[in-house]
Formats: structure tokens, sequence, C-alpha cells
């Protein structure tokens, strides 16, 4: 039997953008929410992105104090992790109880303006990309609505060679409980999530070998500052191999893996395939509504977030745009506009937006490096120091944590900010002020000659500027 629900607007997964717009338009307006997994209220940044991974980063780097076995330690962490999103997810779920609609189950469309959720009783989900599932809809649901916002996110990447299915091949889903915990690990993929886990799991105890197919070591950066990094994780004990062309991982008798490259060959307890993460559309049936997707598998927006069918919005990961939940968090501040108010806020309005890497110390950057200015002809003025020896900040030392270095690339003529890469302590910090000041066209004077508290971080603005 199916049961037929009509409502104002339908959010098919439960993502930051997603969850946001539901609260927010559930004030005025019938809406339901529908998530294919139990575990997965509240979406990936909670359940298994950047909480998870933080939390587990922030374990790994107190182990050196801990008096316990890596395989002991790890196992702590891992339910310190589970404990804390347990009660992030029952959170996200009792703040949308009642208000809106909440529907268990898999959505695919079955027309521009009708949905069909079926119960999803398995986590069927590629190479363990997302939890297992402990709650399904009993029976299929039809939905129809004039607005309906896809907010299904992105899963990880299969590289397509053999032997990712073997036992201990991971995901950045499935790492974070690898049992048993692995002495060594070779991760197929420098970026993101690549440095991330090669930094936690090396602090974990773990012997980490980086893979990956770039020409050279973090190509988005400058070559000063990837240097940089280079040393200081390669310092840190992590292998770091670049222009890997990787064919195929295989299995011995004893249960180690191999990786071989067309050089070489790299042999670990585990491996971590950590090469991007693809929109999640495949089981969307987009065909059915007629909702264009690029050649990546992206949904087709323009720059409201509205597909190509009227009424129907995809936030977040899933239309291709950076796979940051400050994205998609933003990508739901442009669809209310555009539902509920006077529809002028745009995704090309972005300005000055930061990133940052949780490696250790956290590497942030935002705008242009030194090497886009000058492929851009600007007139610029580069101010750069190592952390080390600036000497008006001394946070970095008194905590035991001076690596890295800090560089601005200003405009010569405005003494505005173009771009800044801070490799430090707090960075993930510091460079939304950063973000701020290029935002509001502040010189960096301004910065400099701030009166900031101290013994702070912000003082790296009174040293290098
Ligand atoms: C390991 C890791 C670490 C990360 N760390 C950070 C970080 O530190 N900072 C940061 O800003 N970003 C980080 N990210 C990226 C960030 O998590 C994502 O960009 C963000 O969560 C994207 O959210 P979203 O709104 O696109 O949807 P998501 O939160 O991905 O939600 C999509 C939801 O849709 C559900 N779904 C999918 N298909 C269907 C369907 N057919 N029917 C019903 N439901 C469906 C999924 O189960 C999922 O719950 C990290 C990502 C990973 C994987
Ligand atoms: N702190 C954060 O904000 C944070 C943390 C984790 C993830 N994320 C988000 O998640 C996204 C996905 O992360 P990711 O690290 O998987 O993707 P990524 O795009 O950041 O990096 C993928 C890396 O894999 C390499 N690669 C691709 N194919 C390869 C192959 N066959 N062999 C070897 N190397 C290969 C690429 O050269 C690249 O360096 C990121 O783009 C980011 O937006 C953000």
């Amino acid at each position: 039997m199916t049961t037929h629900i009509a409502l104002d607007v339908l959010v098919i997964g439960w993502g930051k953008a997603g969850k946001t717009l539901a609260a927010k338009l559930s004030a005025t307006r019938k809406v339901g929410l529908v998530e294919q997994y139990a575990t997965m209220y509240g979406g990936t940044c909670i359940n298994i992105g950047c909480v998870p991974t933080k939390a587990l980063i922030t374990s790994a780097s107190r182990h050196v104090d801990s008096s316990s076995t890596d395989a002991d330690y790890f196992e702590k962490s891992v339910a310190h992790r589970n404990a804390l999103i347990e009660k992030m997810r029952a959170k996200n779920h009792s703040m949308l109880e009642g208000k809106v609609l909440l529907i268990d189950g898999k959505a695919r469309f079955s027309g521009p303006h009708s949905v069909v959720i079926e119960p999803s009783n398995a986590d069927d989900s590629s190479r363990s990309t997302h939890d297992s599932i402990d709650e399904s809809a009993a029976e299929s649901i039809t939905v129809s609505a004039p607005i309906i916002i896809i907010n299904t996110g992105a899963v990880t990447r299969i590289p397509d060679i053999p032997g990712t299915d073997l036992p201990h091949v991971y995901t950045s889903t499935s790492i974070q409980h690898a049992q048993p915990f692995p002495q060594s690990l070779t991760i197929i993929g420098g970026g993101f999530i690549g440095l991330e886990f090669a930094t936690m799991m090396n602090d974990f105890g773990s012997h980490v070998t980086i893979l990956d197919s770039s020409d050279v070591f973090l190509s988005r950066l400058d070559r000063d500052v990837a240097d940089k990094l280079y040393d200081t994780m390669t310092a840190q004990g992590i292998e770091i191999i670049s222009r890997a062309r990787v064919e195929k991982i295989s299995q011995a008798d004893n249960g180690q893996l191999t990786v071989y490259t067309s050089a070489d060959a790299f042999t670990s307890d585990a491996v971590l395939l950590a090469t991007g993460r693809t929109a999640a559309t495949a089981n969307l049936n987009l065909d059915a509504a007629g909702i264009e997707v690029d050649s990546r598998g992206s949904i087709v927006v323009d720059d409201h977030l509205r597909t190509n069918v009227e009424g129907v919005y995809a936030v977040g990961d899933v239309n291709g745009g950076p796979q940051f939940t400050y994205i998609s968090f933003d990508d739901h501040r442009i669809v209310l506009d555009d539902i509920i108010g006077n529809g002028t806020r745009v995704r090309s309005d972005r300005v000055a937006v930061p990133t940052a890497s949780f490696v250790r110390p956290p590497l942030s950057s935002v705008g242009m490096t030194e090497d886009e200015a000058r492929a851009a002809g600007r007139n610029i003025v580069v101010k750069k120091a190592d952390i080390a020896d600036i000497a008006v900040m001394p946070r970095p030392k008194i905590i035991g944590s001076p690596e890295g270095m800090a560089k601005f690339i200003l405009d010569a003529d405005t003494d505005e900010i173009l771009g800044a890469v801070l490799y430090c302590v707090d960075s993930q910090e510091l460079i939304n002020t950063v973000a701020l000041a290029m935002r509001l066209h502040a010189p960096a004077s301004m910065l400099r000659d701030g009166i900031w508290t101290h013994p702070a971080s912000t003082e790296v603005f009174n040293g290098v500027l």
C-alpha cells in the first residue's frame, strides 16, 4: 500500500542547508524532510564529517600524554566520538520534531514535483560511506510538493582500480571505527581528507604514507607554503609521495595490503581511500523529473541555486559547489531569500571564503595565492614570516606549537589584503578575521596596528603585516 502526502515544501536529505531551511520554512508552511538513514539525522557534518573527525584529531593529539597502548587509546577515542555525535544527532532530531514532518526512507523522483520514498533497510551506500541504518519507513510513501529542495550531499569517490573492496580498505567513514587499529596506513589522496586523517592516525601511533597523484604536493598552494607543510608533516613522521599513479591493491595471506603504483609498492595494515567526494545523485532518479546534472553527476543550478525545473532547488555538496558545511549553510540563505525574501541574494556575491584544514598546526587560507596574484598581473607586496620568528606572538611557543608560517599578499597600491595563508596554531579562527577585513576592504595596516589581547595568536597581525 502506498500513502500519498501533499506538502508545501519537501527537503530530501538532512544536510546543513536542508535542515535549516526546513526549520525556518515550517513557521509558515507545511514542510517535510526525508532522510535515508537514522544514523545520519543531522547529516554528514555531525555524523561522519567535520565533528567526529575533529573529535578524533583532538583526542589523537593528546595521545602523547597517555599511558594507553595505541589500540586502547584509539578505542577510547572512538567511544568518545560516538557519544558526542549521538547527542548531537538526538538534538538535531528534537529540534525539528513536531515542526517538520520527518520521514525515514530513501527518496527518488517520480515526476518533477513528486517523490517516492522507499524503506531503506540496510546501509547500501557504496563502500560504507555512511554508518549503518537502524530504522526505516515501513512502506513506500509518495510525496508531492511545489517546492522540493535536494540536499543529498556527496559520497566517497572510489578509484577505479582492483582491490578497493578488500577488507581493511577504508573510506573516511569506516576508518573512524577501524578494527583492529592499523599500526600502518597507506592513504590514497593528499587533499583535505587525506591530510587530516594522516595527522590523526599518525598521532594515534600509526605509520602513515600518503600517495597523491598530483605532480607536486598541495598544488593549490604557493611552493614556499607547501614546502613548509611538507617539512613539518614529514618531521612528524608522515611519508608523502606525489606523482603516485596507483594501479591496484592486493592482500597477502597475513592480511597486509599492498598498494602498487606505477613506480613502487607500499605495504601496510590498512588503506584509506581519500580521492574526493562525488555528488550523491545516483539514486535520485533525476531523469523522472528532468533535472539536469553535469558530467560529474552534480546537479546544475543557477546563481539562486534553482535547478532547471521550476520550484526545485539543489543545496550543499550535491550542487557541485565547494564542499564545506559553511557553504551549505550559506546555500540555505540564498534559497530562503528566493522563497520568502526578495530574491537578490546570489552565490556569485560570495567573497573571501576561507578554508581551514585541521592538520597540526591547522592550515587556513583565504583569497589569492602569491602565484595567482602575480599571474593576474597584480602589483603586490608579500609579507611573510616563520611563526617561530615572530617575537610579538609568544602564544605558539607558550603552548608548545611554534611550527608553521604566515603569509599575506597585499595590493601594493591600496594596502588591501588579496590573500593570506596562516599555517599556525589557532589559524582556523584567525583566518575569519582576515576574511572580514577583505570583505570590508580594510587596509592591512588596520590589522597590523590593531590593539589585540596578549598573549594571543591574533598578534600575528602585529608581527607580520
Ligand atoms: C571526513 C569529512 C570531514 C569533513 N570536515 C569538514 C570540516 O572540518 N569543515 C567543513 O566545513 N566541512 C567538512 N567536510 C565537508 C562537509 O561535511 C560537507 O560539505 C557538508 O556536510 C555537506 O552537507 P550537505 O548540506 O551537502 O549535506 P549532507 O550533510 O551530506 O547531508 C546529506 C544527507 O542526505 C541523505 N541522503 C542522500 N541521498 C538520500 C536519498 N535518496 N533519500 C534520503 N536521504 C538521502 C544522506 O544520508 C545525508 O544524511 C567534511 C567531510 C568529510 C567527509
Ligand atoms: N577541514 C575541512 O574543511 C574539510 C575536511 C575534510 C573534507 N573536506 C571536504 O571534503 C572534500 C573531499 O575531500 P577529499 O580529500 O576526499 O578530496 P580533495 O579533492 O580535497 O582531495 C583529493 C586528492 O586526491 C588526489 N587523487 C585523486 N585521485 C587520485 C588517485 N587515483 N590516486 C592518488 N591520488 C588521487 C587528488 O590529487 C587530491 O589531492 C574536500 O574537497 C573538502 O571540501 C573539508
